[in-house]
């Protein structure tokens, strides 16, 4: 029993109050801000103590786990040239791809912990409501839903104090060709500890329907479905919710800290031939930033290439910050005839 229900027990308090504490809370968040969703899901779970059933949406973004390396997942260069945020998760698993077209279903609930990793009961409702459609969908493996052996639905779960939320994906009408060109795990690059994705063949529900059926139709008939489950009323975020959803973001879901620097630490290697020589890189990357680093090859320079090293050392992983620490010296002093832009190349 929670602590608001012991003391309204104690104070003898009527069991329609009581009762009143045990309404689900039905949201349908609107915002399709990847950072803000993501702060929302934490704000419902550490400062409400209702159960809630949320659906959301994020424009074309990429969710890593908790424990991910976030530079090991991703197409670098596909997610720049598009814009496409790398958000961190409170929940571990892997890395999904977000847009449109790909709606999300968050159950936080008020249960004994040792619920926790029961995926099947929190899918359940989802594969009703596709059968009800005519589709016929299953839990398959630890934490996918399936059509035709192919994946529509990544789940995973966190925790915090008593209450458990289990998030997942739905693939209704997502771009499977971004999906798959956001995505890039198996890097061969990096070697570390962090939770490595299972790759899996994936596929839209809407593929799969018998009649046409619109993303928001669909957005109704979970909504409608998982209210039947529960007594419960439709929430809506008041601004005081906003404005604290809103500070959670500026203080860690929208921080390189939090998206990247809370990579598990890890080496990078990576060799390039360029016209003026082959060089090879190899450095240790801790809380997203470079512990050291050392190149080799059959390159030439005037001058000592252990200053560069030195100059890097201390510097995040990241384009930005690299071109800023090697715009303070002349590269073509240590890498004869090598640019800087094949320099930062060799880094990602
Ligand atoms: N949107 C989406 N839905 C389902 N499957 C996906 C998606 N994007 C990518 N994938 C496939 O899943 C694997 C990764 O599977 P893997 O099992 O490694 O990871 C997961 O499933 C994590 C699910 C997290 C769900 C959260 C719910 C709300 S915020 S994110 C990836 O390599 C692709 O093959």
């Amino acid at each position: 029993m929670d602590k608001r229900k012991q003391e309204s027990f104690a104070a003898g308090v009527n069991r329609e109050v009581i009762e009143e504490g045990e309404k689900m809370l039905y949201i349908y968040n609107k915002s399709t801000n990847p950072y803000f969703n993501l702060a929302a899901e934490e704000y419902l779970l550490k400062e409400f103590e209702e159960e809630i059933f949320m659906l959301w949406r994020n424009g074309p973004s990429v969710i890593i786990g908790k424990n991910q390396n976030a530079l090991a997942e991703i197409d670098l260069d596909y997610v720049k040239k598009n814009n496409i945020p790398v958000v961190r998760r409170l929940s571990g698993g892997g890395a999904v791809f977000h847009d449109l077209g790909n709606l999300n279903f968050t159950f936080i609930v008020n249960e004994d912990i040792s619920n926790f990793a029961d995926f099947k009961k929190f899918t359940e409702p989802i594969i009703e409501v596709l059968k009800n459609l005519s589709v016929n969908a299953e839990f398959s493996g630890r934490n996918d839903i399936t059509i035709d052996g192919k994946k529509i639905s990544g789940n995973a779960q966190y925790c915090y104090k008593n209450r458990i939320l289990h998030h997942g994906t739905l693939l209704f009408s997502a771009s499977i060709k971004d999906l798959s060109s956001a995505l890039k795990p198996k890097s061969l690059k990096f070697e570390d500890k962090a939770v490595k994705s299972v790759e899996k063949r994936v596929t839209n529900i809407s593929e799969h329907l018998k009649k046409p059926l619109s993303i928001e139709e669909f957005i109704d008939l979970i909504m409608d479905h998982v209210k039947g489950t529960k007594e419960g009323k439709v929430y809506e975020f008041t601004p005081e919710d906003i404005k604290k959803i809103e500070k959670l973001v500026e203080e860690k879901y929208g921080t390189w800290e939090w998206n990247f620097g809370e990579s598990p630490k890890y080496k990078f290697k990576n060799e390039r031939r360029f016209s003026a020589g082959t060089v090879e890189v190899n450095m240790n990357v801790e809380k997203g930033r470079i512990e050291d680093i050392k190149f080799y090859g059959d390159f030439f320079g005037r001058r000592d290439v252990s200053e560069v090293e030195m100059l890097l050392s201390g510097v995040r992983h990241e384009e930005g910050e690299i071109k800023k620490a090697l715009s303070k010296i002349n590269i073509g002093d240590y890498f004869a005839g090598i640019s800087v832009e094949e320099l930062v190349s060799l880094l990602f």
